[in-house]
C-alpha cells in the first residue's frame, strides 16, 4: 500500500496539553444535568436499544495476580458483577453473548461455562462470539440484532481474555501420532508408533498474536503501518505517555466506575486497580529498543498495548423495558458498522475506514462527536489512523470518498487513557470502550460518542452511542 502522508496534518499533536495535564478532562462535570441536546437520533427499527450499564474486572498484565485462574473463572466475576451492580435479577436475562479470542479448549463455549459458574440460570442460553479484538463489540451488536428481531428483551454481553495461560499444542506430527496410538490395538502397533518418533515431534506450537493468512505479528504490522504513515518514534512515545497520564488521572479521580473489585481465591486483598498504568518520563521511553522490527522499528514495549488478562460484561435492553423495571440506562446504542480490508496489506486501519462510514450512517459530522474512544492497539496505529482520517488522498484512493473528514479532536479523544495504558484483554475491550464512552458523556456533558477499533484479520468496528437523559456516571 503506497500510503500518503496528509500534508496539512499538524505535527506532533500527541503530547499532553498543559491544560489537560493539570485538569484532566476538559469539560465541567454535571451529574443529572440534561445535555444541551441539539440533534437526537431516531431508532431505525422503532426500538430504542440501550446500554443499561457495564462492568469490568481490573485489567492486569498477564502473568500477574490472575495467573492461577482459568478464563471462565475471570469471566465469572464480570458476569456476576453486572447483576450485582445493576440489581437486575438473573431470571430477567434472556440470553448471553460473550466473546473470547484465544480459546481455552476445555471451555470452548466459554459463554456457557462462565454463565453457569456465575450463577445464571441453566435455562439461559449462552453463546460465544469471536472477532479478534472487537469480540465484545460483536457480543453487543449480536444482542442488538436479537432484540431488534423481537426474540429477546434483555441480554448480557461481554468478553474475556486470559493471556496468562494460553493453549500450547503438541506439534502436528506428535498430535497425529497420539491419535493413531489411541487407535492402535496391539503392543506391536504401539511400539512401531513409538519408534517413529523424531526429535522435531517435540517442538511445541505456540499461539502467536499474529495474522493467520500472512504470519505477520500485530506488532510487526503496527511498525509497518507507522512507517507507511510517517509516525515518528517521538510522536508514538508522546502518545503513549498521554495515554498513561490520562489513565492515571482517571484512576485518581475515581472516574473508572465500571471497575469491580475481584477477590482471587486464596488471596487476602481484593484487586481494585488496573496494574499496567505506568507514567514514565519521555526520556525513559526513548531508551527502549524496538520490540518487533529490529533494529530500525519504532514500536516498543512502552508504546504498544501489553498482553492482558481481563473480563467485561454489560446489559443491553430496550428503553421501554428499562423504564418498565425502573432502571436508568447509560446510553442509547444508535448505530454500528463493521469494516474489513485485505489483512496482508494493512491490518490496523479499522478506525480510519469505520469512522467516516458511521458518521454518514448517523447523519453526524465529527463536530457533533463529544466523546471519541478508539482502541489503542499501538500508539503508531492510532497516529496512522489519525493521519489517514486527515488525508484527502487516503479518502479518495482507499475509500472512494471525495473529502477527508479530518482527525478527531485530540481534546475529546480517549480522555481516560486507553488500551496502551489500561490494557487490552482482546475480547473484553469492546465493553470497556462502550462504558468509557457512556460515562464520559455524562462527566463531560456531551451527547454523542463514537467508538472505533481495529482487529486482526484487517477488520474493524465503529459505533455511535448517545447519552441517555437518565444516565449517571457511577
Ligand atoms: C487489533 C489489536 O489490538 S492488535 C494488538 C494486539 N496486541 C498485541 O499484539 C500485544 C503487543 N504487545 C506485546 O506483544 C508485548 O507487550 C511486547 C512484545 C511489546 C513487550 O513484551 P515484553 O518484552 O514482555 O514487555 P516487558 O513488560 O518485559 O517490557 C520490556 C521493557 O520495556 C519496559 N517498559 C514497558 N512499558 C514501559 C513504560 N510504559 N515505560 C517505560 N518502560 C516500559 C519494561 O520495564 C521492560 O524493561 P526491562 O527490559 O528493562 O525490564
Amino acid at each position: 500500500m503506497a500510503l500518503c502522508t496528509a500534508r496539512n496534518f499538524v505535527k506532533s499533536p500527541y503530547a499532553l496539553g498543559k491544560a489537560q495535564q493539570q485538569l484532566g478532562v476538559l469539560r465541567a462535570f454535571s451529574i443529572g444535568n440534561q445535555t444541551n441536546q441539539t440533534k437526537t437520533l431516531a431508532p431505525k427499527t422503532g426500538k430504542n436499544i440501550v446500554l443499561l450499564d457495564g462492568v469490568r474486572t481490573p485489567f492486569l498484565m498477564s502473568g500477574t495476580d490472575y495467573s492461577k485462574l482459568m478464563p471462565h473463572d475471570l469471566a465469572k466475576f464480570a458476569l456476576s458483577g453486572i447483576l450485582k451492580k445493576t440489581g437486575v435479577p438473573k431470571e430477567m436475562i434472556d440470553y448471553i453473548t460473550y466473546g473470547t479470542v484465544i480459546q481455552e479448549v476445555k471451555t470452548s463455549n466459554i459463554a456457557r461455562e462462565a454463565s453457569l459458574a456465575a450463577g445464571y440460570s441453566d435455562k439461559t442460553p449462552s453463546h460465544t462470539v469471536t472477532m479478534a479484538c472487537i469480540s465484545s463489540n460483536v457480543a453487543i451488536t449480536s444482542a442488538i440484532g436479537l432484540i431488534n428481531s423481537g426474540v429477546y428483551d434483555m441480554i448480557v454481553c461481554g468478553g474475556v481474555e486470559f493471556m496468562s495461560d494460553i493453549p500450547i499444542r503438541h506439534s502436528r506430527k506428535m498430535r497425529s501420532l497420539m491419535l493413531r496410538a489411541n487407535k492402535a490395538k496391539t503392543a506391536g502397533q504401539k511400539l512401531a508408533l513409538l519408534a517413529s518418533i523424531r526429535p522435531d515431534f517435540f517442538v511445541p506450537e505456540l499461539p502467536a498474536v499474529a495474522e493467520f493468512s500472512s504470519g505477520e505479528t500485530m506488532g510487526h504490522s503496527a511498525d509497518r503501518l507507522a512507517a507507511a504513515f510517517g509516525a515518528t518514534r517521538k510522536e508514538q512515545d508522546e502518545f503513549a505517555v498521554r495515554s498513561h497520564t490520562l489513565a492515571k488521572q482517571a484512576q485518581d479521580k475515581g472516574y473508572l466506575t465500571d471497575l469491580i473489585p475481584v477477590q482471587v481465591p486464596g488471596s487476602t486483598k481484593p484487586i481494585t486497580h488496573d496494574n499496567g498504568v505506568r507514567v514514565s518520563p519521555i526520556e525513559k521511553m526513548a531508551t527502549l529498543k524496538p520490540a518487533f522490527i529490529k533494529p530500525h522499528g519504532t514500536v516498543t514495549a512502552a508504546n504498544s498495548s501489553f498482553l492482558t488478562d481481563g473480563a467485561s460484561a454489560c446489559i443491553v435492553t430496550t428503553e421501554e423495558k428499562a423504564k418498565q423495571l425502573g432502571y436508568k440506562p447509560k446510553a442509547y446504542l444508535r448505530h454500528f458498522t463493521y469494516v474489513s480490508q485485505d489483512p496482508v496489506d494493512q491490518l490496523l486501519l479499522g478506525p480510519a475506514y469505520g469512522t467516516p462510514l458511521i458518521l454518514e450512517k448517523a447523519g453526524l459530522t465529527p463536530k457533533d462527536i463529544d466523546v471519541w474512544e478508539f482502541h489503542e492497539a499501538f500508539a503508531g496505529q492510532i497516529i496512522a489512523n489519525f493521519k489517514a482520517l486527515d488525508s484527502t488522498s487516503f479518502a479518495q484512493r482507499y475509500m472512494n470518498r471525495q473529502d477527508k473528514i479530518g482527525a478527531p479532536d485530540i481534546n475529546k479523544f480517549n480522555n481516560w487513557g486507553g488500551s496502551l495504558s489500561l490494557g487490552h484483554p482482546f475480547a473484553a475491550t469492546g465493553v470497556r470502550l462502550a462504558m468509557h464512552t457512556a460515562n464520559r458523556l455524562v462527566r463531560e456533558d456531551g451527547q454523542f460518542g463514537l467508538i472505533a477499533a481495529c482487529a486482526a484479520g484487517g477488520q474493524g468496528v465503529a459505533m455511535i452511542l448517545e447519552r441517555h437523559p437518565d444516565a449517571h456516571p457511577n
